[in-house]
């Protein structure tokens, strides 16, 4: 996964979100956790992992993608805000075997943690485990970058159409 490149591409996307909806140099941290975890909750609704009392099937894996790589802009985004240095998040994705909803619940408590803290160490935990999470769906590297790239140019259609 080339998160030079998605860094990049992020940083285009926010600049001018943020220059377009008049909210430069404002702190949106507490908003883009938000915004994070209410993804991830949508994510969760797609694989349906928590309905134990439903016999319905997940949605197909191209919807849950495009929700896993909205998380992916948020996280991309917070990540510049605070400067994380890329070179630190670029290592192995840990093993984990963990269940999804498990790995759903972690991801709640760490974006929490995270935003008490605004510590880099926080923020690299909850972005590797987010990584994990996109292991545990059965996502590729190759998967998560193209499925990203394509929803940030819809991201940036969107800002054109006046979204
Ligand atoms: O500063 C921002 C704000 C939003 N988004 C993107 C991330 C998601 O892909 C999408 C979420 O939009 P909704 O569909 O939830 O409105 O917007 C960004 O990349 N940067």
């Amino acid at each position: 996964m080339d998160l030079i490149k998605m860094f990049q591409l992020q940083k285009e996307l926010d600049n001018r979100i943020r220059e377009e909806h008049n909210v430069l140099g404002k702190n949106l941290i507490a908003e883009k956790v938000l915004a994070f975890q209410v993804e991830l909750g949508e994510l969760a609704n797609e694989t349906r992992c928590f309905k134990y009392w439903s016999l319905k099937q997940p949605s197909s894996q191209e919807v849950i993608l495009e929700e896993y790589v909205d998380g992916f802009h948020f996280l991309l985004s917070i990540g510049i805000d605070i400067s994380i240095s890329i070179i630190k998040l670029n290592v192995e994705t840990p093993k984990n075997s963990s269940t999804l909803t498990n790995q759903f619940a972690t991801l709640y408590s760490l974006s929490s943690q995270f935003e008490k803290t605004k510590d880099e160490s926080d923020f690299i935990v909850l972005f590797q485990q987010y990584l994990v999470l996109g292991k545990l769906l059965g996502f590729t590297d190759n998967d998560i970058e193209t499925a990203y790239r394509g929803k940030n140019e819809v991201n940036h259609q969107r800002q054109n159409d006046g979204y």
